[in-house]
């Protein structure tokens, strides 16, 4: 007999529930990172078309924040380089937003001249990191975020915030989570209205990683804050569970487990939205994310790539696999 997914997801009472996960929110919100994250590093270029198909087909999932492309120079990161095609194309359905990266005041007007209503900006508690990803220092970086906050103001575009290495540094090691907290707090005073904390490496456990969010909430609200977890030492599950207990709603995530960082090199794709979905959906936690359209939009891009879907739970479950 062929089992279904629903028939290995223990549907738990509203009275057992209440016992059970007391410390989790009753809901999360996801941001899909997959069409940025996860193809900025993608070797072979991946045409535009399969980017645009790729983005609707997960704007269809119930997915209410989708990371389309990102504003950044094409000599960087050549994959990212039909951004205005990109964001042209797509359908932007309503309810539905689709921020796209922008490292200065440049990438800011063209992206808002291709129709983003939405962008991050992204920072690093590392120096190190901050030269080799976007060739200034943490404090040059600030001041180039500024003339993005204020031109975002003037046009009522929202801004998020990036901090990379909040767990470890590819070149510096261990980071100490008072500078994560200190940048982090800078973006937030600066104007943007969530912080993402990227686990860049994927080095953190839910040992580090609840180091790291008690400084960080110590001068922060965890309802700002999201984590944005790699799975390279496969802790991106245990470091989600450990933010959710610490109030944290929002988890970013990439289905099929694409991605990793032109500058963080062994880094390992994000962590797969499948597999958070059906942990969060475990828990009894709502997503509003249809599992099964998130599986297909995630069958179908890898095809189109032509790299294994890293989602446990879309290889568990697809008919294809
Ligand atoms: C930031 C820059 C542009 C500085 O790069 P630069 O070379 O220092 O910039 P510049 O101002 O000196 O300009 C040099 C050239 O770039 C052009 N330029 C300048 N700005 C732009 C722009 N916005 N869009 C397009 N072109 C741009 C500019 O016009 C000029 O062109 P040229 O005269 O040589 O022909 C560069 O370092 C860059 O593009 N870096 C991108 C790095 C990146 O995208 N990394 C991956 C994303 S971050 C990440 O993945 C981490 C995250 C967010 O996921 C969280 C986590 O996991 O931790």
């Amino acid at each position: 007999m062929d089992l279904g997914w629903g028939d290995y997801v223990e549907i738990p009472t509203a009275r057992s529930l209440s016992s059970m996960r007391p410390e989790f929110p009753n809901r999360v919100k996801i941001v899909e990172v997959g069409p940025r994250d996860g193809l900025q590093n993608e070797k072979t270029p991946v045409p535009t078309d399969v980017k645009i198909e790729f983005i609707n087909r997960l704007s269809q999932t119930g997915l209410k924040v989708i990371e389309a492309t990102s504003f950044v120079s094409a000599k960087w990161i050549p994959q990212m380089a039909d951004h205005t095609e990109v964001m042209k194309a797509i359908h932007q359905r309503k309810g539905v937003s689709y921020p796209v990266l922008t490292p200065n005041i440049k990438g800011f007007k063209a992206a808002v001249n291709a129709g983003a209503k939405e962008v991050a900006i992204f920072g690093a508690a590392s120096e190190t990191f901050s030269h080799k990803n976007i060739n200034c220092s943490i404090e040059e970086s600030l001041i180039r975020f500024k003339d993005v906050m204020d031109a975002a103001n003037e046009l009522g575009v929202k801004v998020r915030g990036y901090v990379s290495c909040v767990c470890g540094c590819p070149y510096e090691g261990k980071i100490d989570p008072s500078v994560v907290a200190k940048v982090a707090k800078k973006l937030y005073d600066m104007g943007c209205y969530e912080i993402s904390l990227g686990d860049t490496i994927g080095v953190g456990t839910p040992g580090s990683m609840r180091l790291m969010l008690e400084e960080v909430t110590k001068v922060l609200p965890s309802s700002i804050l999201a984590v944005h977890c790699h799975d390279t030492y496969g802790q991106a599950l245990p470091n989600i569970l450990t933010a959710l207990q610490m109030g944290i709603t929002v988890i970013d995530a990439s289905v099929a487990g694409l991605g990793g960082c032109p500058y963080a090199k062994g880094a390992s794709g994000n962590v797969a939205t499948e597999d958070v979905v059906y942990m969060l959906h475990g828990l009894q936690i709502e997503t509003n994310v249809d599992l099964n359209k998130l599986i297909d939009a995630g069958n179908y891009i890898c095809r189109a790539v032509n790299r294994p879907n890293l989602s446990k739970v879309s290889q568990a479950l697809s008919k294809e696999c």
